[in-house]
């Protein structure tokens, strides 16, 4: 163990919030950055690749007198130094290239996650997680079953990216300050994904009353496709500034017990008819993890694509515990 990755002590006794990022990608590395820019945690962040994870750390630390803050970045391949986090966030695994669907990311990174997660639990019991390796709702589902922990200390991140794209796609059409907007995107991070036009506003305004159903049709549709959009544009890996910004404002949330009402993958237990498995729902973070899904009156075509998107996530979570079981079978 690192001795420097010991957790760190205020004057009055308080321990500094940690938070352990693994995976030491993109989104993993910006995370990074922006939980210690922010001030908001000291970071152990940690990659399979030796060396990596210790030069980003040292990277950030050498800007840490230019960004003036004071958080310690650590890199590492050694889970023990992970030790005592307050949230674990899990982005190791490969992203998808173009012409690929995010299902196909199961068979390579669900053992990545399944291991992340066991090996990160043991350092860390009293942890929060938030998984973010896609394909997303899968990879929460298995996350949590590795971990063992209650439902309410898992979560998926997908849908305050996917707010946060639809939000960004109706304030450019519109020519409206992104704060004024609103949004909301339910359901599975992926094709199937339920952007709710009725619930999205502009300055409490409803998004039909501020432009026509065509257009609304093309920012949604432009939203389920967010993410190919720049995978395709990027031809290596996909979005990380948003998604990293995305987690931030989970982990605040959480670590400041904010209280903060986002759309994440959430398990559910009969709500939105939906028993079982973690899904995109709007939902209020705090110190516990989830500490409520709340429950909107879906119309009858949006609780079809709800129960669509679950149908979907499920097969796909049988898909992995199939690979996995025959992994164990061979190993
Ligand atoms: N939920 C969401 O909204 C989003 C999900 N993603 C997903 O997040 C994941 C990471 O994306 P990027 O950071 O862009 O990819 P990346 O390729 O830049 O980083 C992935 C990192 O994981 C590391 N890794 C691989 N196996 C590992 C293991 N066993 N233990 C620890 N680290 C390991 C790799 O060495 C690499 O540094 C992908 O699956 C991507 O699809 C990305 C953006 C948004
Ligand atoms: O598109 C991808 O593969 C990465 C991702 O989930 C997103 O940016 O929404």
């Amino acid at each position: 163990m690192n001795p420097a990755s010991e957790p760190r002590f205020c004057a009055n006794g308080q321990r500094q919030p940690r938070v352990a990022v693994i995976g030491a990608g993109k989104v993993g590395s910006t995370l990074a950055q922006r939980v210690a820019e922010k001030n908001l945690a000291d970071v152990v962040l940690l990659d399979i690749v030796e060396g990596w994870p210790q030069g980003i750390a040292l990277d950030l630390m050498q800007a840490r007198g230019l960004e003036g803050h004071d958080r310690t970045i650590i890199g590492t391949n050694d889970y023990a130094d992970t030790a005592d986090c307050d949230v674990v966030v899990i982005t190791a695994g490969r992203p998808r290239t173009p012409g690929m669907d995010r299902s196909d990311l199961i068979k390579t990174n669900a053992s990545i996650v399944v291991n992340a997660a066991k090996e990160a639990i043991a350092q860390s019991p009293n942890a929060i997680f938030i998984v973010v390796t896609n394909p997303l709702d899968v990879m929460t589902y298995l996350a949590w079953e590795a971990t063992g922990l209650p439902q309410q200390r898992v979560m998926g991140m997908a849908g305050v990216l996917d707010s946060s794209r639809l939000q960004a796609f109706i304030a450019m059409e519109l020519g409206v300050s992104m704060q004024d907007v609103e949004t909301l995107v339910l359901g599975n991070h992926g094709k199937q994904m339920i952007p709710l036009a009725r619930y999205c506003t502009v300055k409490g305004v409803p998004l039909p009353q501020m432009t026509d159903a065509e257009t609304i049709e093309r920012l949604i549709d432009r939203t389920r496709h967010g993410g190919s959009e720049i995978v395709g544009l990027m031809q290596r890996g996909g979005a990380y500034f948003a998604p990293a910004s995305s987690i931030y404002v989970m982990v605040e949330s959480i670590l400041c017990d904010r209280s903060r009402v986002v759309s994440a993958a959430a398990y559910l237990q009969g709500e939105y008819g939906i028993e079982g498995l973690f899904l995109g729902v709007p939902c209020q973070l705090g110190r516990e993890g989830v500490k409520t899904v709340i429950e909107l009156p879906l119309e009858a075509t949006e609780q079809q694509a709800f129960i669509d998107s679950a149908a979907t996530v499920r097969q796909n979570i049988e898909t992995a515990q199939t690979l996995l079981a025959g992994n164990s079978q061979d190993g």
